[in-house]
């Protein structure tokens, strides 16, 4: 497994770097091109060349010389929007589609050329990634009818950064690869601000030399980035995280009524647990707001619970108990129930408050 951070510390890219910033990124002039400052305006401070544990290097410089700077981005919700506007504001050359046409309006708008199918964007870019709600979502657009998978051949890589579970990326990988085209799962940690900050850490598994070819691109779009070997460990690794992720919020959740129902201040709890060792920016970004019983959609409550659902399915896999994901998940089942789909994650809590009001006869 090899982890690569972007550094906070450096202005300068490495020669590799530069030529893959230049190989992706035609629009980037040849003036700039010379320089050895990166010429992206919107991330200028990044290394490709910072290492956090891993005795393997890129060679990627090479193989990208062979790769035009045609980007395909499909899905363009909460998540695909941001990445697939930074892709645009460093210069690169992106073609977007989403099932609802509006959402591509922005991007057109910054410049990003449209196709009306999946299949169209695939044909047309060398690499294409997708950013879906769900496994239902990840199959139709990658290989149904008018999929991105009818559009690919080889030479053309495909990376899917959706949060799916190890089956459905492993038959996407296995159709992908059937065209000669190469595949890439890559879910992302971290939300709709990381995403617009190009702050996203990448769990990528598959094909290492697509990883190698795309990792100047998703050093636009994130922070840190992990290979972790064959399709299914991407996906296992980031369901895992959001499987602990859903608990820790259900738990948040009790504590923050708990506090209130005892009479305390549920802001000072806020306070106290953000000076300790339960600390999490999950918790001081998000409490204030559930404080006050308002929810802006980061990451949106069905999601969560696809998650917990399918990090339920990943522990049955292996008989392995997880008993407290197992309470959260019906947790957020009680808050979909609730209307709070769309609303988000934090609204777990109003489900506590459901209960609260409505207990068991
Ligand atoms: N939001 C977050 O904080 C994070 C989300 N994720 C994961 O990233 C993925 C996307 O999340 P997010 O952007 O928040 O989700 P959104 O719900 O905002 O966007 C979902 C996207 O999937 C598309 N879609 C849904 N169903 C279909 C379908 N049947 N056919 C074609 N397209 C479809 C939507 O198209 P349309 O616009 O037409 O509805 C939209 O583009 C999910 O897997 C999520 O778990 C990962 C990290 C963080
Ligand atoms: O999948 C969503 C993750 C949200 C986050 O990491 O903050």
């Amino acid at each position: 497994m090899s982890c690569l951070v972007k550094s906070n510390y450096s202005h300068q890219l490495s020669s590799t770097a530069m030529a893959m910033c230049s190989s992706f990124c035609p629009q980037i002039p040849n003036q700039l091109r010379a320089r050895p400052i990166c010429p992206f305006p919107t991330k200028p401070q990044f290394t490709l060349s910072v290492k956090a544990f891993s005795s393997e290097t890129s060679n990627a410089s090479s193989k990208a010389d062979g790769l035009s700077a045609r980007i395909g981005f499909l899905g363009l919700g909460i998540m695909g929007s941001p990445m697939a506007q930074n892709l645009i504001k460093a210069g690169c050359d992106v073609t977007v589609w989403n099932r609802t046409k509006i959402k591509c309006d922005p991007l057109i708008s910054l410049g990003a050329k449209y196709k009306s199918s999946p299949q169209e964007v695939a044909a047309s870019c060398d690499v294409t990634f997708a950013m879906l709600a769900n496994p239902e979502s990840a199959l139709e657009v990658a290989i149904g009818e008018h999929g991105a998978a009818s559009g690919m051949s080889s030479g053309k890589g495909y990376v899917d950064v959706s949060t799916v579970d190890g089956a459905t990326s492993k038959l996407i990988s296995g159709r992908i690869n059937a065209t000669g085209a190469s595949f890439l799962e890559a879910p992302v940690s971290g939300s709709k601000k990381p995403a617009e900050d190009g702050q996203l850490i990448f769990l990528t598994a598959g094909d290492k030399s697509l990883y190698e070819l795309v990792a100047p691109l998703l050093d636009i779009m994130g922070k840190s980035r992990f290979f972790l070997g064959d399709v299914g460990n991407g996906a296992a690794m980031k369901l895992v995280v959001n499987m602990i992720m859903g608990s820790m919020m259900a738990s948040f959740s009790e504590g923050l009524l708990l506090s209130e129902k005892v009479g305390l201040d549920p802001s000072v709890l806020v306070e106290v647990v953000s000076q300790g060792a339960i600390s999490s920016p999950m918790y001081s970004t998000k409490g204030p707001s559930m404080i006050q019983s308002t929810y802006p959609t980061a990451f949106p409550l069905k999601h969560q619970q696809k998650d917990l659902r399918l990090a339920l399915g990943l522990a049955e896999s292996v008989s392995q108990p997880t008993p407290i994901a197992a309470a959260a998940n019906e947790l957020y089942k009680v808050a979909k129930s609730h209307g709070l789909s769309d609303q988000d994650f934090s609204a777990v809590i109003e489900a506590l408050k459901a209960k609260l009001q409505n207990p068991p006869k």
